[in-house]
Parts: C-alpha cells; sequence; structure tokens
C-alpha cells in the first residue's frame, strides 16, 4: 500500500523544484514584513516622514531620526523593504512617502477619533504574540483537558485583556488594551458616511460586546432618536466613560443580550 502511494507522488521537475525554493523562503522569511514594519514603528519613520512633509530622502530621515551614520546603508535597505511591500511608497529620485497605510501610523493624527495604529502594530508583533506563535507545535501535541487554554494562555498562562495579563506583564497589558481600543475606535465614522441607509428607521439597538461604547456613542450623535444599549462584560463596563448617550449594560453575551429591534456586532 505505501509502495503503491509512493509511486502515485510525482518528482518535482527542475523548473518546479527551482520555483518551491523559491515559494519556501518567501513563506519562512515573510515574518521580515511584519518585524520591519514594526521597526518602523519603533523608530518613528512614519511621523518622521509626515513631519518633514510628507515625502523624505534617506539622509533626511537619518538626520530626523538622529541615527548613526554607520546605519545609513541598512536604514536604507529597511526603507526599501517597506517601499517593496507597500507600507510606503517610493520614487526613482530616492524619495520615501506615505501611503494610507503609514497614514495610520503618524504620531497625532486623528481620523474620526483614535487613528494611530501604532498600539496594534505593537502588539501583533510583540515578543509575547510571537512565542505563542512559535509555541504552536507543542500546543498542538499537549492534550490538555477543555476548557483548552488558547496557545498564548498555554505560553504565558495569562490571557489578553483579563487580570492574569496584567499581573504578568502591565506595560504590555496597557499596550494590548490600547490597541483594541485603537482597533474598535476605528471604521464607526467610514460606516456612517458610507452606510447611513442601514440605520434609517431605527429605534433601538444593541451594541453586543460594544467595548467602551465608542461606537454606539457615535451613532446616537448621528441619530439621537436611537435608543442604545452597550453590552460587555463588567471589567469593561466599569472603566466605560458615562455620558448619559448610551446604556451601560454589564454582562455576558452568552448568557443574555439586552433586546432591542437590532443587536450589532461589530469585531
Ligand atoms: C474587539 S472588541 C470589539 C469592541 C466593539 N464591538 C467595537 O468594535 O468597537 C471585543 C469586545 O468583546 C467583549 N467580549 C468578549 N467576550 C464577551 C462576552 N462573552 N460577552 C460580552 N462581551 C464580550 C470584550 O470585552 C471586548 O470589549
Amino acid at each position: 500500500m505505501a509502495a503503491e502511494s509512493s509511486q502515485t507522488m510525482t518528482t518535482p521537475t527542475d523548473a518546479e523544484l527551482v520555483q518551491a525554493q523559491a515559494d519556501l523562503w518567501h513563506h519562512c522569511l515573510s515574518y521580515l514584513t511584519p518585524m520591519a514594519l514594526r521597526c518602523a514603528v519603533q523608530l518613528g519613520i512614519p511621523t518622521a516622514i509626515h513631519r518633514l512633509g510628507g515625502a523624505a530622502s534617506l539622509p533626511d530621515l537619518v538626520t530626523a531620526l538622529s541615527l548613526p551614520t554607520s546605519k545609513v546603508p541598512f536604514v536604507g535597505r529597511l526603507l526599501r523593504l517597506l517601499a517593496a511591500t507597500g507600507i510606503l511608497a517610493s520614487n526613482e529620485a530616492g524619495m520615501y512617502s506615505l501611503v494610507p497605510l503609514s497614514y495610520l501610523l503618524v504620531d497625532g493624527v486623528r481620523i474620526d477619533g483614535d487613528a494611530s495604529q501604532t498600539a496594534f502594530v505593537l502588539t501583533v508583533t510583540s515578543r509575547h504574540f510571537m512565542e505563542a506563535a512559535i509555541g504552536l507545535a507543542d500546543w498542538f501535541k499537549n492534550d490538555i483537558p477543555p476548557p483548552v487554554p488558547s496557545p498564548f494562555e498555554d505560553v504565558h498562562g495569562a490571557a489578553l485583556f483579563e487580570e492574569s495579563m496584567a499581573a504578568l506583564d502591565p506595560e504590555c497589558d496597557k499596550l494590548f488594551n490600547e490597541s483594541l481600543a485603537a482597533h474598535d475606535h476605528m471604521g464607526i465614522g467610514t460606516i456612517l458616511r458610507e452606510c447611513h441607509g442601514i440605520f434609517n428607521g431605527l429605534q433601538s439597538l444593541t451594541d453586543c460586546c460594544g467595548g467602551d461604547g465608542t461606537t454606539a456613542r457615535a451613532i446616537v450623535k448621528a441619530y439621537p432618536h436611537i435608543k442604545c444599549n452597550v453590552l460587555d462584560l463588567s471589567r469593561v463596563i466599569d472603566k466605560a466613560p458615562r455620558d448619559g448617550f448610551v446604556n451601560y449594560i454589564a454582562g455576558d453575551m452568552f448568557h443574555s443580550i439586552p433586546p432591542a429591534q437590532v443587536v450589532m456586532l461589530k469585531v
């Protein structure tokens, strides 16, 4: 049987082998793209380009970022990788400029609230996330009785956005929460501008897992007649700003969801 199945395997051609090796390299080394993005955020490259008027040369950036001149060639390679992967744009004159993606990484720029997504980049490329990913094979092999911990919990003994994470590493917990807020606060402005028809005729809405209520408050500000509930876990609701726009309810959606004409689940 084994012999039969091995006969059905065709040996790759030379062209396929060359392509396979290129593809393998691509897959193995593609982690360098998020690492370069993380490096760009940590160095403040998008913010520096923005402050230099939206476009900058390699020497401009090295000066603006106060990097040692010995690193100029390496900064050049970093910028070329960022441009090749669409994180920056570049032209033949050697100028690097922002694209919408890198605009989201400029400090202090606000679009509909919290635009900067730097916390998100630093979170998902953090040591904690990387270690969870590297431990994936061990996680699959470990036969742990339910409830099965996530790979993150398995490696760190702490869960994202829970007190265990704050106890393990308060600084990272703060960053992870900033990242969640940055993610949550983006998008509703666009939805209200581009898809306003979906709210027509609506009288009541429950934003299920509504976080700190930013999304629901934006809806109520645009449509003041809509009665809005925001359901989230008590540890989130307890910290939510109270301004009278929406009705906050602490609870677990798997137990009950406050009734309304429409239930929204935005992740
Ligand atoms: C990615 S955030 C989305 C927040 C919000 N919907 C938004 O887009 O702005 C996910 C939210 O789900 C909440 N959550 C997770 N499990 C929940 C549950 N069982 N019941 C209610 N909320 C929950 C979390 O506390 C968190 O605030």
